[in-house]
């Protein structure tokens, strides 16, 4: 078992225990928010027939030469052509079919006159304008051709690529699978929500904050439990969610403590540790292990350290398998416009507001205290500012590293 790790190892060696998922097909109607798995190219002609873009007459322009209002052609209306119709008649000399706009233009028609220029009865059509072939005429083909690319492997799928795919009869994609996470706070003193709280203990913020935020990422969240501490029933707990987990979260029990059992849970159950402790402020106990395939994040029961551990490493695994990278965090500059008054002996992470501007962008503190206990500051945070280990201070205008959250963190 590694100890006390940096952040950077630790995230590769996570990566390197993902199994292998399987990308699978599901209906287009529930494919917005996904990642395609292969690039897909148009299996037709869309529109797949020539067609109208106007509400006219189809005709051949050679019979318009020469027309216009003071000297009209009139042509003899053969067809009357809605959309959905056929249209299969064939327009010749001197002839005309009443047209509607989506309507496929008939056989021996090249162009289509808009009816604001012409004047037409039952049988007949006055035509004021002379029109080229293909004027006003949408061939097949027109919007997408057979064997264009529509969609490129790793797209982020939203309605229009939905639209597009729907346009070709597709009814079904491949998309990047959602890995299946289970949830499982610890502690003596979590009191579920609805009851009184008696002294020494607290509400399961951690449980909601955990289920919710795989939520966010595209995970799929297949149980949150809570348990006691106490080391049989965590294990059981943990043997039962296996199966129907590719990770499992858990919160709390990772420290020194006499009550800190998760250590002891993975040893027992013949888990392999990965790693306990990073060298990171918060989040410094945490203790990764990988048991039957089933990667376990053992995160800190602290909210704020639990929430920071599961922005860096949690965030970055789930994203590499559902393919929402977008959803990850991105590193940038920032001026710091805040005041930290302690020095860092550990790389730490402060939770901040980033704000783009003109020269980049400035960074403050959230508001409530920097602790890793405090859930008050992740209230109002955008992001996570990277304060290397053994720096001073950070001071006012000082520039500094961001990793940024996802644009939906922002006001
Ligand atoms: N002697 C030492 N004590 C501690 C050390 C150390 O190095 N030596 N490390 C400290 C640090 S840093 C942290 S962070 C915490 C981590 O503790 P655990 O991860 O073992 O978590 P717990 O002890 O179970 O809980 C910590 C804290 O969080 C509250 N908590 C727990 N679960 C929840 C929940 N589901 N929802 C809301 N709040 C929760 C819990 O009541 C505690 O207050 O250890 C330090 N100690
Ligand atoms: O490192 Mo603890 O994780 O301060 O919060």
């Amino acid at each position: 078992m590694k100890k006390r790790i940096e952040l950077n190892e630790a995230k590769s060696l996570l990566a390197s225990h993902i199994k292998k998922f399987a990308p699978l097909e599901v209906p287009i109607m529930e494919a917005a928010g996904r990642v395609s798995a292969k690039k897909i190219k148009a299996p037709m002609d869309q529109p797949p027939f020539d067609r109208s873009p106007l509400d006219g007459f189809a005709l051949k322009a050679e019979c318009s030469r020469g027309a216009s209002e003071d000297s009209p052609v009139e042509l003899e209306i053969i067809d009357w052509i809605y959309a959905g119709d056929a249209g299969e008649t064939k327009i010749g000399d001197g002839q005309a079919a009443r047209i509607m706009t989506g309507a496929p233009i008939p056989p021996g028609a090249n162009c289509v006159i808009r009816q604001e220029n012409t004047a037409w009865d039952e049988n007949t059509v006055k035509i004021f304008d002379s029109l080229k072939p293909g004027q006003n005429y949408a061939p097949a083909g027109e919007d997408i051709n057979k064997g264009d690319l529509l969609v490129e492997k790793e797209t982020l799928l939203k309605s229009s690529q939905i639209a597009v795919l729907a346009s070709m009869g597709l009814q079904e994609v491949e998309v990047m699978p959602k890995p299946a996470v289970s949830v499982l706070t610890t502690g003596n003193e979590l009191v579920p929500l609805g009851n009184d709280l008696e002294r020494g203990k607290i509400y399961n913020s951690n449980n909601y904050m955990m289920t919710t935020r795989l939520d966010e990422i595209g995970a799929d969240v297949v149980t949150n439990r809570v348990v006691s501490d106490k080391k049989t029933l965590i294990e059981k707990n943990i043997k039962e969610l296996v199966p129907e987990s590719d990770f499992i979260v858990t919160t709390g029990g990772v420290s020194v403590g006499e009550k800190d059992l998760m250590l002891e849970v993975f040893s027992e159950l013949g888990a392999e540790i990965l790693f306990w402790k990073l060298d990171l402020k918060p989040g410094t106990p945490i203790a990764c292990a990988v048991y039957e395939d089933t990667i376990i994040f053992g995160l800190s029961g602290n909210p704020a350290a639990a929430l920071i551990t599961f922005d860096l490493l949690v965030r970055n695994i789930v994203v590499q398998v559902n393919g929402l990278n977008h959803l990850d965090l991105k590193r940038t500059r920032a001026t710091f416009v805040d005041d930290f008054p302690r020095s860092s002996s550990t790389r730490r992470m402060l939770r901040g507001w980033f704000v783009n501007s003109e020269d980049g962008g400035i960074v403050r503190l959230s508001r409530g205290k920097q602790r890793p206990g405090v859930l008050k500051s992740t209230l109002e945070c955008n992001c996570l500012i990277d304060i290397p280990e053994g720096s001073p201070p950070v001071s006012e205008g000082q520039e500094v590293e961001v990793l940024k959250l996802p644009e939906m963190y922002s006001i």
